[in-house]
């Protein structure tokens, strides 16, 4: 290529035709490409890449090197969110998508698709308060995704996370896609906020600690198995009531704290990459990546539930159990599974009915 191809096509780049879609057929594959002896990458798609999470998200998902393509989709603002982002010295291609009109293009090719697009929680409100918007906005994503890349996997964010999961396998189902290894609600923060929580509690480094965190993601549905912290602590049954009570309603602390400005946002887009970025370890082939997350599930009778899990070349490559459980726990389990009832049973019935 001369010196007046390579000007040209930065340009191109500068000035696309339509800033609104920096993508493929635009004239700029290619442009800003790996270095040489990069690796070739995973492709990820951000489905609300705009928003409060979105944005935190797609900048530390434009740094983590198993990206290779970026594609940042949302109903506003996607252009400036993109051009933003691309600016950044790091290997990942990011394409900008706006609207319903470039959402199948934005799907097309992806190994993972991430979804923070919806409504967040004001101060008073429960996740399920959120249905009535989200649930729509899930299903609608959930069809393109069966439609433009059925073997991805989905990372759901989007609240109320125990209704958006069974949601979207029930959109799958419709479409003759679904794959339970890769379909997975990301309960990510409620580990995060634990593994905080704890370690303020023992005065211990907070990133050596993993609390499981099982069940689903909404008030009592979040069990936190304090009996099973690593490494083990001797917490006082007010230490437990404490923690349980702080893990079960570290949303609300940020909703209330933020005010009638949403819920959380950063620690939210760091727990995501936390999550992304060992299923993209997962995909690669890397041993013993065990995360929790909600998933289908034969743990319970019922058909979500989340908990510990391997990742790997397909996914979800299986499923772990509880362990022993104390009396407290117990308890919080049938308080879990009575409520997370429910809450799948009003997804499932939204898309069958
Ligand atoms: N799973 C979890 O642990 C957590 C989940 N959340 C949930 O994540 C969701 C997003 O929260 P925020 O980013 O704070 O909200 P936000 O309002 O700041 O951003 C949402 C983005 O979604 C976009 N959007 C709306 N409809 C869309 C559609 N049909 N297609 C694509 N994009 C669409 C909006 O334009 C906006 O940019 C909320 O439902 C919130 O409750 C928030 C924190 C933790
Ligand atoms: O509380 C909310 O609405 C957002 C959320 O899911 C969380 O921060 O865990």
């Amino acid at each position: 290529m001369d010196a007046n191809q390579r000007i040209a096509r930065i340009s191109a780049h500068l000035n696309p035709p339509n800033l609104d879609q920096i993508g493929s057929g635009s004239g700029l594959e290619g442009v800003g490409c790996r270095a040489k002896g990069g690796s070739p990458g995973f492709k990820v798609a951000i489905l609300g890449a705009a928003g409060g999470i979105g944005q935190p998200l797609a900048m530390l998902m434009k740094m983590n090197p198993l990206v290779s393509l970026l594609h940042l989709y949302d109903v506003a603002n996607a252009p400036g969110v993109t051009a933003d982002i691309s600016h950044m010295d790091t290997c990942a291609i990011v394409r900008g998508f706006l609207g319903q009109s470039q959402l199948e293009e934005a799907l097309t090719g992806m190994d993972l698709v991430i979804i923070p697009a919806g409504v967040p929680r004001k101060p008073g409100m429960t996740r399920d308060d959120l249905f009535k918007i989200n649930a729509g906005i899930v299903r609608t994503l959930s069809e393109a995704i069966a439609k433009c890349c059925p073997k991805a996997i989905v990372n759901i964010i989007s609240n109320p996370v125990n209704s958006t999961v069974p949601i979207a396998a029930e959109v799958f189902k419709k479409a003759g896609t679904f794959d339970p290894k890769k379909l997975m609600g990301v309960t990510m923060l409620d580990v995060v906020r634990a593994n905080t929580f704890v370690a303020e509690v023992m005065s211990l480094d907070p990133r050596e600690v993993d609390v499981p965190v099982v069940g689903g993601h909404a008030g009592v549905t979040i069990l936190p198995l304090l009996s099973q912290v690593k490494p083990p602590c001797p917490f006082t049954q007010n230490e437990i009531e404490y923690l349980t009570d702080r893990i079960q309603n570290g949303g609300t602390e940020v909703v209330e704290a933020k005010a009638g400005a949403g819920s959380a946002t950063l620690s939210m887009a760091y727990a995501a990459v936390k999550f992304a970025d060992a299923c993209l370890k997962g995909l690669r082939g890397d041993a013993n990546i065990v995360e929790c997350a909600f998933v289908a599930s034969h743990v319970t009778e019922l058909p979500f539930f989340a908990s510990k899990v391997r990742l790997g070349r397909c996914g979800v490559d299986e499923v772990y159990g509880l362990g022993p459980l104390n009396e407290y726990e117990r308890m919080g389990l049938e308080k879990a599974k009575k409520e997370l009832e429910g809450s799948i049973a009003k997804g499932v019935t939204f898309v069958k009915k």
